[in-house]
């Protein structure tokens, strides 16, 4: 009977729990919606902020990914065989029940994941645009024909891989979604997605949103407490409905579903950890490189696996840049995201505080003014730190050999050419992202196009965007996001038609 009922309808959107109230401060987004008829467990969600529990989301599980995957499945054929055309205006109109909702989702979404409210809005309008960005590109995901042969043509062919499978993180809880939908969306294959535990609701509004613009079936969101998500992973890997497999988040769970992937063969995208390397060379502008670092280091209180992570200074400005960034450092504002003028909130939760804080020596540049704010706040809210790292030392600090994901500072001094400091931040398993600021471009460039990273920004510290595509290399994962032509093609097979004895 539960079968039949899903199969119908979007799962998850309208899951069986009557508990599920959103509470968002002066106004309820969709809360009481997904009241049906049967109960289901639920598990909490928490406002990092102050430990309250703003919401609940239904705890599912293996059976009922399997019921997700089948309505996934129902809604492929249809899906896939509706003209591109079409898909873009329905992604459209999703794209634009987001931006009307704009303000409500924002607000969401630092209830439950912490970030400051201006970044929660910047991250509607980030996540919005990959869904506008995939509508324009999925009517120009067209294939190729060779004419060049006398009684043969040859030509390839776009097709939609199938059903996908999204995992995706909490701290982007909306923008994780949206770059992985809308791509797969935009080539035709329709996806179950699995949000983080810590930030089901913004998922379930976002598939809310959906509704009416896309058919039933084809975007489907299982929710699951984390005890349940392995179980989730399991029968998502394994399933041979499922052709392609899209994970981001920690580079652990990435490698294991990566092996898991291995038995269906599926097409697969990874986006891992990172821990990116800021290099700040001796003819940089101090000015900008603070700016850049402010922005890269602090979105969302470290807390993006773009975040600068290493930071290499050159000897000959190492004293200034450390001051500058210091006096920038104090002015930042600890607080609840929802607060006026906030700029640094709390973590996503007390283990990854608990984490952060064991990464921070006891001779760490803390401002007194962040730790007693920190402390008076709560547990999750961790104060900003320096950390000074010493290359010469056998064994450097924890906070710069992992990525810290959280506002700590790992600041490094390199002596000698370019080639050191090229040499020190290609040392790392990962490879995602890295920074260089520098007065001298084609120095910056030379440096830029030897860092074993997927992306890199000079003189800029915050590069991400629809139109480039994401990822990294060595552990930090595989596939792109976003970009022309890269995102969408992870979610297309090239088909191959070869057209012989013609006799013209
Ligand atoms: N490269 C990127 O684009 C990118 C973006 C965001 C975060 N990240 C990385 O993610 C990490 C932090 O995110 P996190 O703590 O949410 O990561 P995580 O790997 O713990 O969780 C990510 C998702 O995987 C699910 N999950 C956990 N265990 C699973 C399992 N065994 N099988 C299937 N699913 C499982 C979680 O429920 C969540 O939905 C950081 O390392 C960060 O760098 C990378
Ligand atoms: O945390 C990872 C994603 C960050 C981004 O898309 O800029």
């Amino acid at each position: 009977m539960m079968r039949r009922f899903v199969r119908t309808r979007r799962f998850g959107t309208r899951a069986d729990v009557d508990e599920t109230v959103l509470v968002v401060p002066g106004k309820t987004l969709i809360g009481g919606e997904w009241v049906g008829a049967q109960k289901r467990a639920v598990f909490p969600v928490f406002d990092p902020a102050t430990g309250d529990v703003v919401g609940s989301a239904p705890d599912m599980g293996a059976a009922e990914t399997e019921i997700a995957i089948d309505a996934a499945s129902s809604a492929l054929e249809s899906w896939r065989r509706t003209s591109p055309r079409d898909r873009s205006r329905r992604l459209r109109q999703w794209h634009d029940s987001i931006v009307e909702r704009r303000e409500e989702l924002a607000r969401l979404m630092t209830l439950e994941c912490g970030k400051p409210l201006a970044e929660a809005r910047g991250e509607v309008d980030y996540g919005a645009s990959f869904v506008e960005w995939f509508a324009e590109e999925g009517p120009r995901c067209v294939g190729s024909v060779d004419a060049s042969c006398s009684d043969r043509r040859m030509l390839t062919t776009r097709q939609a891989v199938g059903c996908a499978g999204l995992i995706t993180p909490w701290n982007f809880p909306l923008g994780m979604i949206t770059r992985k939908a809308g791509a797969a969306l935009a080539a035709g294959c329709t996806v179950v997605v699995k949000p983080a535990e810590d930030t089901p609701l913004t998922a379930l509004a976002l598939a809310k949103l959906a509704e009416g613009a896309l058919p039933p079936g084809a975007l489907n969101v299982v929710t699951a407490a984390r005890a349940n998500a392995p179980a989730v992973g399991e029968v998502l890997c394994a399933s041979p409905v499922v052709r392609a497999l899209s994970f981001t988040g920690s580079t652990e769970v990435g490698k294991r579903l990566y092996a898991q992937c291995a038995g269906t063969v599926k097409k697969l995208g990874l986006e891992l950890g990172g821990n990116a390397p800021f290099v700040v060379l001796d003819d940089a502008d101090l000015d900008l490189a603070v700016e850049c670092a402010m922005a890269s280091k602090f979105r969302y209180s470290g807390q993006t696996c773009v975040c600068a992570d290493r930071f290499l200074v050159h000897d000959a400005v190492f004293d200034d840049f450390e001051d500058r960034l210091l006096r920038a450092i104090r002015k930042l504002e600890i607080g609840r995201g929802l607060d006026d003028g906030v700029t640094l909130g709390p973590l996503i939760n007390q283990r990854a505080a608990d984490r952060v804080r064991s990464l921070i020596p006891d001779d760490a540049a803390v401002f007194d003014k962040h730790a007693a704010a920190a402390r008076a706040l709560g547990p999750t809210f961790v104060a900003p730190a320096l950390v000074r790292v010493d290359l010469d030392l056998d064994h450097p600090p924890p906070c710069w050999d992992n990525e810290n994901f959280g506002p700590v500072v790992p600041l490094a001094r390199f002596r000698g050419d370019d080639d050191a400091v090229i040499e020190i931040a290609n040392r790392h398993a990962t490879g995602l992202a890295a920074y260089v600021v520098a007065g001298d471009l084609r120095r910056a460039w030379r440096i830029a196009e030897r860092l074993e990273t997927g992306m890199c920004g000079v003189n800029q510290g915050i590069i991400s965007t629809a139109t480039m595509p994401f990822g990294g290399v060595k552990e930090s994962g595989i596939g792109r996001e976003g970009g022309i032509g890269f995102g969408i093609s992870e979610y297309l097979e090239d088909k191959y038609l070869c057209f012989g004895n013609l006799h013209f």
